[in-house]
């Protein structure tokens, strides 16, 4: 799936650790109701392992596909191998992103950004986007780093005005706006769709 930035537009992030009923039911109902791209992050404590790591990204794939939404995955290379994923995110710490690129010449590869230094040190030119924040304060992540506030994004936008940007951490239905108004292209979240009961709302809203 070629890389397109209104991708980004509403980019829903998730795994089995996040949610309070099965995923896929999640996914289903936030693919419907308007998701623009899905991220499979599986991750933390209570995530899966192993084959039933795989068994549901298999299944959550399916269900991306289905609506046409490019299913990426969160830092596991040899997952995105396996299941021919449309795209993998990678951080400041996880496989460079050169060797990513070249493994995946053909696929979308976002690279997190959270600091100017990041932004300087980072080969920009070899990513499809960037994944910007925290922008606001997240518990969602335990290693989060600082938040960065909206005058960063449009920052960034100034920097890079060209430079596909997703905005990520603590971003929900009353603040998504101002995330749009300050440059980004589109916003990323975890909680806003995991802990609502009214998906379809909260994708509208945001
Ligand atoms: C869209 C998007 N942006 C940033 C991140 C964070 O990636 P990373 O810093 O590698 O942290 P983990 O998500 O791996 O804990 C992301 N996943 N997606
Ligand atoms: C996965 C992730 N990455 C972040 C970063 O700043 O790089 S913040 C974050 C968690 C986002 O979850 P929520 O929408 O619930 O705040
Ligand atoms: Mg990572």
């Amino acid at each position: 799936m070629k890389f397109q930035k209104n991708m980004l537009r509403k980019y829903f992030i998730m795994g089995s650790q996040n949610c309070h009923r099965d995923p896929r039911e999640i996914l289903q109902e936030a693919a419907a109701a308007g998701i623009t791209a899905f991220q499979f992050r599986e991750k933390g404590k209570h995530s899966l392992k192993g084959a039933a790591k795989v068994e549901l990204a298999k299944d959550l794939k399916a269900i991306c596909h289905d609506f046409q939404i490019p299913f990426i995955i969160n830092d596991d290379v040899d997952l995105a191998k396996q299941l021919d994923a449309d795209g993998i995110h990678v951080g400041q710490d996880d496989q460079p992103v050169e060797v990513v690129r070249k493994q995946f010449p053909n696929k979308i590869i976002g690279l997190s950004i959270s600091t100017n230094k990041e932004l300087n040190h980072s080969p920009l030119e070899i990513v499809d986007y960037i994944g910007a924040g925290p922008i606001f304060a997240t518990n969602t992540k335990e290693d989060a780093k600082k938040a960065v506030g909206l005058e960063w994004i449009q920052n960034l936008k100034k920097q890079h005005p060209s430079l596909p940007i997703v905005a990520i951490g603590g971003i929900n239905t009353t603040n998504a706006q101002e995330v749009i108004q300050a440059g980004a292209d589109g916003v990323s979240f975890i909680t806003a769709i995991t802990e609502t009961n009214h998906i379809l709302q909260a994708v509208q809203r945001l």
